[in-house]
Parts: structure tokens; sequence; C-alpha cells
């Protein structure tokens, strides 16, 4: 932290006569609108040794393995996950370029919301990160009103998303298996609604800024991609959990739908992501959600007179809107397509 307002001139002059660029990272002390109180500090970035996230491989339909981390951890890794290397590389190299092409234009609000990281406050402290959100169902629709720079973007991260489809058919089939219900009850209800990409720059202290604040997702299931970068945390027993970075695995968790519609069963648990000295984090975060016309309730097998419902039924669209569920600019993420902006 900077003792004064002096010190901190000072030394981001000094950089600037270095000849280094001024991006808002480039900083040799975290300044003071990054520095969150104590209470949400990150304070001990290591993980208790005896606890991690399951590592799953896919390639044998490991249904009892998916469902007890969904029931216990609510988040797992998959390996043999069927989505190719070249879709991930591709599109990790597209969003690392969109960040450098985009850096200090302003933030754009059309039908993708390019969000840099001053306009992300928490009573006031900026997040550690930059983002980009945009729409993806229906997927023809929605490719051509995507970021054409760079130019490979609309390309490669639709390719993703069909890839991404196909997982998240996979992993709700195995889901179903493991509930009890109808192998298709998740897939007929669900879209690849929203891409959400972040670039996590690293930061002189970890110990005093956050890259996303304490949150459980509004999703059936989010697929990340962190392209072997650490920085997610889950809430496991009271404390906060290192997930690995295991090159080219990516990490499922169970978003807050899905925990109603197995009336409990499955949990949405809390994660954040906190920042580090020497890399950069980018990820990819895929939002598979309910339609948004669905009607969200326990799934009636799932129900009985010794297992009441314990949540009541809403439309998932009513929900996001009444949440804010993707933050300022939820509509015209949930419209899709549809919006006009
Ligand atoms: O970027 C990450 O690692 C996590 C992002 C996340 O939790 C989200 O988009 O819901
Ligand atoms: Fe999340």
């Amino acid at each position: 932290m900077y003792s004064t307002l002096c010190d901190y001139l000072v030394e981001n002059m000094e950089m600037k006569k270095e000849g280094k660029d001024s991006r808002w990272f480039d900083v040799k002390l975290v300044p003071n609108d990054y520095i969150f109180p104590q209470i949400y500090r990150p304070e001990n970035l290591d993980s208790p040794l005896s606890l991690s996230i399951p590592v799953i491989d896919l390639q044998n339909t490991p249904i009892q393995e998916i469902f007890k981390a969904s029931q216990d951890f609510g988040f797992f890794q998959v390996m043999n996950h069927g989505v190719s290397k070249k879709a991930m590389d591709d599109a990790m190299s597209a969003i690392e370029e969109f960040f450098n092409i985009h850096e200090g234009s302003g933030s754009v609000r059309k039908n993708w919301i390019y969000t840099k990281s001053i306009d992300y406050a928490k009573d006031g402290v900026h997040l550690w990160r930059e983002n980009l959100k945009h729409p993806c169902y229906p997927l023809e629709k929605c490719i051509p009103r995507w970021p054409n720079k760079p130019s490979t973007y609309q390309e490669v991260i639709a390719a993703y998303i069909v890839e991404i489809r196909k997982l998240s058919l996979r992993i709700f089939e195995m889901i179903c298996k493991g509930l009890g219900l109808d192998p298709e009850y998740l897939n007929d209800m669900s879209e690849v609604q929203i891409l959400a990409a972040n670039f996590y720059p690293p930061c002189p202290d970890p110990s005093l800024t956050l890259g996303s604040l304490p949150h459980r997702d509004p999703s059936l299931i989010t697929i990340l991609n962190q392209a072997g970068a650490t920085g997610l945390q889950v809430m496991k027993d009271g404390e906060w959990v290192n997930v690995g970075a295991i090159p080219n695995s990516l990490v499922v968790n169970i978003g807050c739908q899905l925990e109603i519609i197995s009336n409990g069963k499955l949990k949405s648990v809390e994660h954040r992501v906190v920042t580090n000295m020497h890399e950069a984090r980018r990820t990819l975060v895929t939002h598979v959600n309910p339609s948004p016309d669905s009607i969200i309730e326990p799934a009636s097998v799932l129900v009985s007179e010794s297992e009441p419902p314990r949540f009541k039924a809403f439309r998932y669209r009513d929900f996001v809107e009444r949440n804010r569920a993707f933050g300022d600019y939820t509509n015209v993420l949930q419209n899709g397509a549809g919006s006009e902006s």
C-alpha cells in the first residue's frame, strides 16, 4: 500500500520514465482503490493440504464420481472431456488478443459488454480484472454480433461453444442418471447461453486484492477453461480451497438452478478468484443456463412426502431479471440475439 499519494505518483512517474506502457496494472504497489477492506482480503492464499477438488476422467462415463463430486464439492475438474486442444487453445488465443487490442478503448456496450477493471467496484473498491461477456444462443444469430477484432474471434469462439455444448450434454446425462431423472431432462431445458472471458493481470500484492468476489453461479452448470493458471478458490467446510491448474482440463461447477432442480441434493458452492504476482490468468467461462422461459422447480420424481420440495417454482427469466444475475447489462445478455441495443 502507498503511505501517501505522493509516493504513489512518484512510483508511477518513474515507471513512465523507464518507458513502460501504462496499463492500469503496470504498478509496483497496489493503488488504494484496489485494496479491499480486511474482511474481503484473501489473506491466507494456501489451501488446507488435505483438501482438493476431484479430478475426473470422462472416458468411461463415471456417473457415480460426477454425482458424488457434485454433492460433496459442487465442483470438479474433467480430463478426456472431448473438447479438442485446438478449440481450447484457439479460443484462448483469441481472448488474449481481444484484451490486448481493446485495452484502454473504453467500455463497449452493444451486443457484447467489455468491462474494464475500473468499472467494477464493491463499496468503491475495484476488482483486479477485465471482463468480456456476450450471449451465445441462438448461436448462428449471435456470431455476427460478437467482437470482430481479432478477426478470428467469431470463428474460433463459435467452434469452442459447439464443443462445449456437446460436453455439457454428456455431463447433464450423467447427472440425470445419478439423480434418477430422465437422461434428457436437463438437455431439453438448457442452452449454452453466455460466454464470459476474464483477464486477471499479475498483481504486486495478491493479499490485498480480489479478481472476483465470492459468489454462486446463476446457471445450471458452468464450464470453465482456466488455461492452466491458478486463482480459483472454492469454499469447502468454511475454508477457501485452491483449485489446481491442470493443463487441458476443464472445471465444472453446479449452479443455483441445478441445486433447486435436484431439490438440494447437489450443491451450488461459493467461489472467488484471487490474483497472483507472477502470471496473468485468462479464463473462458460458459454459463449453461435454463432457457429463459423454463420453470425452475424441484424435479417431481425427487419430491415425496418424506422429501417435500425445498424451493418454490419460478420462471428462470424472472429470476435473472430480479437478481440482475449477469450484472448491469443482464437484459442484453439474457435476450441474446433478439435484443436491440
Ligand atoms: O474466471 C474465473 O476463474 C471464474 C469466473 C466465475 O466464477 C464466473 O464467471 O462465474
Ligand atoms: Fe462463478
